[in-house]
């Protein structure tokens, strides 16, 4: 019997959506070295790079060596993990063991009957019933033949085999679906475990950590289920697969003496298969880079016709320029091959492995019938039915198994990636002693000092804070001002320890700011930002976490909302402050359903995704509020406000300033603003910055009287406003 194998493949789970590739860019790193210009043939070429042994020096590249190859317009880099080399692939699974037993753990801990009950559906399922039903299909098969040889067919034998498969594909319906039913428990209680592991390692990661690690944004629980699939679905099959080829090599139907020759043979066309056609870039570790200057432009060329470039593009005056750059890339491009990489890369077998393939797949029948020409009187149609049969359940077994082993390492790296959120997301150490420190009640605001302090954010040579030296006292109400990029934000994210100094020593009440316990700090300060943002909550749970403790006295969020501005606005709003402004995202959605299109679908969709909306400056008056709801705690020392008023009209700007400096009282407040004319007269500092460092300190008075860099920005202002 010849297989197609690519019928077969149409039905693997490759074409399960979530797993569909996800398009990467290549990093400068990972570029190969030799590849100068893109091939633009639509062939493709090979690179090989090794990676360097890794000495402990940061930054090395470790692993398996990688292959880079222009696709098209693409060029592709995988690892090489050849399945020749046994050394490897140990390699690869000693490091994934440690993952596959804490991952076995944690589901076995969610419910250890679901567990085993779920174990044992699978193992039915997917080992004993297939080789089960091959037995006895065979049976019954052989039990007719005979009868049909003897003229006198055994009735009752008959009805007995029948009956037996008959129950066994009853029992077999009955355990599927009752452990589709655990199974899907069970995948929701681990992704919902994993969830809550992710979210803890998340909520706590600070600045630093977020910046270190970028992908771990994109950590997915459901990943973790899948990953146990993976590991548990080769295993079962492994056990059928066994029990399949000691049927094939032990029936008499089939060996009498040809046994272990069946067996091979049968072998052959998976092993062949996975062997030399299984080219599937989506299951191996790769990043895809499109990078043929043509075909990016084109790309280019039509974002323009999205609708936020459309002001632009009428206004300016573009769209034949557009038009006629769009058909000239092209042109240009040619036939270049734009298809998927991930297609691209499974065309790439030729055709002699593709026919040996496909070939193999009929040896056992051949086999067969080659011995049935020596001897025509072992000769039996039910042998020639079972050997069909096996050969294509182990065939489809084997297919899964490998399928399975490749997913899975793509799974448990996924997995890994949760497990290590917590080791790679905390970079900013925390101390131990108590803030304010035990007896000595803090009635005034927190004091800095700040000695030779640089600062550069992770990733980056550059200083963006340059031997900054300053001091600030308990309760000083203190203006930071300063052209774009002269490092202001900066500053306020070191005095709130949302990052360490690189180097220098920063004081908070004259003891180093690291040994102090930074949950103890962030409870002392309020921050109020562009960065910050609307929660998908309530409006009265946006303004209430300010104080978690007292998130639903109503009174006290009232209060902070009028004192941030958000109360007449809030008031305009339908559910008032039970409005949810941002909710979760996807959770309303049609398929095949347009808006406006009249139909009662269509209006549904439009009532189920209906949402208040507010301006921006309304949002910065919301989040606002939450601040002076921070304050009720009676715990804040120290107040960081940073531009939080760009989207705010002249009078809300000066009514939240207002605001703020009248609860000042026991607090240190430090302002960034650019439009500071109206408050550093209040000011008991001012800190005006110019690349990374202190250019000039002082009161206005004060800086007036330098004529500086100060003095030049006030008068700027002042004439603006004359
Ligand atoms: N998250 C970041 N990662 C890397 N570099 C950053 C980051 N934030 C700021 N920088 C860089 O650090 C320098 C100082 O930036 P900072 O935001 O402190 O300036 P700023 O005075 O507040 O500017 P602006 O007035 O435009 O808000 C700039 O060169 C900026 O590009």
């Amino acid at each position: 019997m010849f297989v197609s194998s690519r019928r077969l493949e149409a039905c693997t789970p490759a074409h399960d959506s979530f797993w569909r590739p996800h398009r990467v860019s290549l990093p400068s790193s990972a570029q190969a070295p030799t590849i100068k210009d893109p091939q633009r043939s639509g062939l493709f070429t090979h690179t090989t790079m090794t990676p360097e042994k890794p000495n402990g020096e940061k930054g090395d590249p470790v692993g398996p060596p990688i292959q880079s190859m222009q696709l098209g317009v693409y060029r592709v880099a995988t690892e090489i993990l050849s399945p020749f080399s046994p050394h490897a692939q140990w390699k690869k699974a000693k490091t994934m063991s440690p993952t596959m037993i804490r991952l076995v753990k944690d589901v076995y801990e969610i419910s250890p009957w679901m567990f085993f009950f779920y174990l044992a559906t699978e193992l039915w399922f997917k080992s004993i019933e297939p080789s089960l039903s091959l037995y006895l299909s065979s049976r019954v098969l052989m039990i007719i033949e005979n009868g049909l040889k003897t003229g006198s067919p055994d009735s009752a034998a008959i009805f007995q085999a029948v009956g037996l498969r008959m129950i066994c594909l009853i029992f077999t319906v009955v355990v599927e679906r009752a452990g589709d039913r655990i199974g899907s428990k069970m995948s929701d209680r681990v992704s919902l475990k994993f969830l809550d592991y992710i979210l803890r390692s998340k909520l706590t990661t600070d600045l630093t950590g977020v910046q270190a690690n970028v992908s771990s944004t994109q950590v997915s629980e459901g990943t973790a289920w899948l990953a146990f699939k993976a590991m548990l679905d080769p295993t079962c099959y492994m056990a059928g697969a066994l029990a399949q080829l000691f049927y094939i090599s032990r029936t008499p139907l089939l060996s009498t003496g040809h046994g272990p020759a069946f067996t091979l043979l049968c072998l052959a066309h998976p092993i062949l298969y996975s062997l030399f056609r299984r080219r599937m870039l989506w299951l191996k570790p790769h990043v895809v880079e499109a990078n043929d200057p043509h075909f990016l432009r084109m790309k280019g060329l039509r974002e323009l016709s999205e609708p936020k470039y459309r002001q632009d593009v009428i206004t300016g005056d573009v769209v034949q320029h557009i038009i006629r750059e769009f058909r000239k890339a092209v042109r240009l491009l040619g036939d270049a091959d734009m298809s998927e990489p991930y297609l691209q890369y499974e065309r790439m077998s030729g055709p002699v492995s593709h026919i040996v393939t496909d070939l193999a797949g009929g040896l056992p029948i051949l086999y067969y019938g080659a011995n049935a020409i020596m001897n025509p009187a072992g000769f039996s149609v039910t042998a020639i039915s079972t050997l069909q049969q096996s050969d294509s359940l182990l065939w489809s077994t084997f297919h899964t198994i490998s399928f399975n082993l490749r997913l899975l390492t793509r799974t448990l790296a996924s997995v890994k990636a949760i497990y290590d959120l917590e080791d790679v997301m905390h970079k900013t150490k925390s101390g131990d002693l108590p803030y304010p420190p035990l007896g000595r009640p803090h009635e005034q605001g927190m004091a800095f000092e700040l000695k030779n302090v640089s600062f550069s954010y992770p990733g980056k040579t550059t200083d963006a804070l340059n031997n900054v030296t300053l001091s600030i006292k308990p309760g000083q109400l203190v203006v930071i001002v300063g052209s774009n990029g002269s490092g202001k934000s900066t500053i306020v994210k070191l005095l709130t320890s949302l990052y360490d100094a690189t180097s220098g020593s920063i004081t908070i009440d004259g003891e180093n700011i690291r040994n102090y316990r930074l949950a103890d700090l962030r409870h002392a300060t309020a921050a109020l930002t562009q960065d910050h943002h609307l929660y998908p909550l309530s409006l009265r749970e946006n303004i209430g976490l300010g104080n978690p403790a007292r998130v639903s006295d109503v009174e006290m969020v009232r209060t902070a909302a009028k004192q941030g501005g958000a109360d007449e606005l809030i008031s305009k709003l339908a559910e008032g402050f039970e409005t949810v402004l941002e909710r979760p995202r996807g959770m309303q959605f049609g398929s095949d359903v347009s808006k406006g299109d009249g139909t009662l679908l269509a209006e549904a969709l439009e009532k189920m995704t209906k949402q208040a909306d507010v301006s921006g400056g309304e949002r910065q008056r919301l989040v606002a509020s939450r601040t002076f709801m921070r304050f009720t705690s009676g715990a804040v020392k120290l107040v960081c406000v940073d531009e939080p008023s760009s989207n705010l009209d002249p009078e809300a700007e000066w009514q939240l300033f207002k605001n703020l400096r009248l609860v000042r009282e026991g607090k240190t407040m430090i302002f960034v603003t650019h439009r500071f004319a109206h408050l550093t007269k209040h000011a008991d500092l001012i800190l005006c910055m110019k690349d990374g460092a202190v250019l000039e300190s002082g009161t206005h008075d004060e800086l007036m009287a330098l004529d500086g860099e100060y003095g030049k920005m006030f008068e700027i202002q002042a004439k603006a406003f004359d």
